[in-house]
Formats: structure tokens, C-alpha cells, sequence
């Protein structure tokens, strides 16, 4: 039966990241989206031009109209904001017994626009953290969450321990900041595996971080264990960032449907 997956997080009007992304993440996996929308960012391939958060009290409606309802077998949380708007967060978790929780720490755009309240980020990680299956952070959000500097794969490890001591279950630290090879680190409070994709070479990299999330959520929905939901995930993401797309005047978008376009000789068009 079709798995029904949820995204919380902000509206990208490009369409490249946010709750975009993670819904087309979810089509291409064969599983039913569903959002929760925190935020509303006005959003291109060149910056965030402004943002209106939505109440806590609407966020929390929408999460008690989908949980009340409908069985939701993976919820991702990208972009939160605001202080208030994680507690509620984490207390409807709570409250519903929310399974495969994904949390992709979301705090600045590409582009420098902190779309997490820096003030909330001590909340997130005390909050959100403990909920979580898999914590998703690139590395500056590794660095703020630890304030440890990480130049190295060594570095991501120790890393990765001090946020595995916050409380998620599973680590993953993605590399796609450092030089070279794209490494991914996961550490499940055991050991370490190393998921490695040679650099592609490309401007067009907006939402990566958003895909990767949502397509371990949509792997986890559908029974897999953690370490082939990240291994299939990042194999995901490869492909829709070699096939990404220039559209707008910067950094343009992951495809996420080229491998389903070209088995249905719908490429060209
Ligand atoms: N140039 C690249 N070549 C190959 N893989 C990449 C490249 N850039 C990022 N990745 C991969 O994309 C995924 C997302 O990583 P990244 O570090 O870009 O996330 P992010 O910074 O959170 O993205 P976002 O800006 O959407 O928040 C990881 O699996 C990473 O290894
Ligand atoms: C709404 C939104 N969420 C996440 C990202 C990731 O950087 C973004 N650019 N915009």
C-alpha cells in the first residue's frame, strides 16, 4: 500500500527547496505528500527576499487535521523558524506518537538568509533532536549545533558524536561543503559509514540538503533500514544533482525526476 509521508517546513516559491522539493522528492519515490507549512519565503535562484513565518496555532492545526486523520508512516522537518513554532512542533510529535522522523536542521539559505531565528537554535537542537530517527545538518549547521570547526572527515566524525550525545538516533553529517569528494557520515552511536560521491561540477545546486532529507523520510516510510535509506537517498540526490537544471538567473535545481523521465522517454520534451 502507498506509504503517506509528511514534510513541516517553508514554502520556496522557485520551487527548488522547501516544502517544493521535499513534495516532489516524495512523487518521484512513489509515496503521498503531505505539508505542514511553517513559513512562506518570496525566493528565487538568486536570494530570499522575505519571509512571513505562519502562527504556531495554524501550524498546529495543520498538524492535528493530517494526524487525526490520516496514518503518517515518515514526517521530515525542514525550515522552523521561530522558538514557538518548534515547541509546537515537537509537542504534536509527542502528542501523535510520530514515527521516522527525519530532522534536516535548516538554519541559513545558500544565499546567507538566516531562515532559522539564531536565537532558536539552542531550542532545535534541545527539542527537535531527541525526536529524531536521523538529524540531517551540513557542516556550518554541524558547527553551530556543536561549536566544533570541521575541515576535515575526522572532524565530521567527532562531530558526529557530540550531536549523536543530543539524543537522535542516527547522525548524518553531509559533506557537501567541504572540497573533493561529496562524503556523507552516518553514526548511529556504533560506527561510522562513509557514503562517498565523486564532486559534480555545477552551480545548480539549490535544495540538495531539502531532497536528501525527504528521500531518507520516503525510504524510511517504506520499511528500510536507516543505513539503506540514507545509501538510496544519496544515490537520489547524485543523480538529480548531475541532472540539475539551469532554470533562473543562479543557483538552479536538482531534477528529481530524470531517471523516471528517461525510463518513460519523456526527457526531450
Ligand atoms: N557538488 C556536489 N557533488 C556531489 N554531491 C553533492 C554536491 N553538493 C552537495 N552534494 C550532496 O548533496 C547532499 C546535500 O548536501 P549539502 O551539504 O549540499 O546540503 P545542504 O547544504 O544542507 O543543502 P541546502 O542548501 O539545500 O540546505 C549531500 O549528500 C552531499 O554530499
Ligand atoms: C524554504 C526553504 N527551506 C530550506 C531551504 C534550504 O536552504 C531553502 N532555501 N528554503
Amino acid at each position: 500500500m502507498m506509504k503517506n509521508v509528511l514534510t513541516i517546513a517553508g514554502s520556496d516559491s522557485s520551487g527548488g527547496a522547501g516544502i517544493q522539493a521535499d513534495l516532489k522528492t516524495f512523487a518521484a519515490h512513489g509515496v503521498f505528500g503531505m505539508s505542514v507549512i511553517t513559513a512562506v519565503t518570496a525566493q528565487n535562484t538568486q536570494g530570499v527576499f522575505a519571509v512571513q513565518d505562519i502562527t504556531p496555532e495554524v501550524i498546529a492545526k495543520q498538524m492535528d487535521a493530517i494526524f487525526s486523520d490520516i496514518a503518517v508512516a515518515a514526517v521530515k522537518i525542514g525550515m522552523v523558524s521561530q522558538i514557538e513554532t518548534i515547541k509546537t512542533i515537537a509537542a504534536k510529535l509527542t502528542e501523535y506518537g510520530a514515527i521516522n522522523i527525519v530532522v534536516d536542521p535548516v538554519m541559513v539559505s545558500k544565499s546567507g538568509y538566516h531562515l532559522l531565528n539564531p536565537a532558536a537554535e539552542a531550542t532545535l537542537a534541545l527539542e527537535l533532536l531527541p525526536q529524531a530517527t536521523i538529524v540531517t545538518p551540513n557542516i556550518p549547521e554541524a558547527e553551530v549545533i556543536t561549536g566544533q570547526t570541521i575541515a576535515t572527515l575526522a572532524d565530521m566524525e567527532a562531530a558526529a558524536r557530540t550531536i549523536f550525545a543530543l539524543g537522535p538516533r542516527n547522525v548524518l553529517i553531509k559533506g557537501g561543503h567541504l572540497d573533493g569528494d561529496s562524503t556523507d557520515i552516518l553514526f548511529d552511536g556504533q560506527e561510522f559509514v562513509h557514503f562517498k560521491s565523486h564532486r559534480i561540477e555545477t552551480k545548480n545546486t539549490h535544495g540538495t540538503g531539502c531532497t536528501l532529507s525527504s528521500a531518507i523520510a520516503a525510504n524510511l516510510s517504506r520499511g528500510l533500514p536507516v543505513t539503506d535509506a540514507v545509501a538510496e537517498a544519496k544515490e537520489y540526490i547524485t543523480i538529480a544533482i548531475e541532472h540539475s537544471l539551469t532554470i533562473g538567473k543562479g543557483v538552479g535545481p536538482t531534477h528529481h525526476f530524470y531517471t523516471l523521465y528517461k525510463n518513460a522517454g519523456l526527457l526531450d520534451q
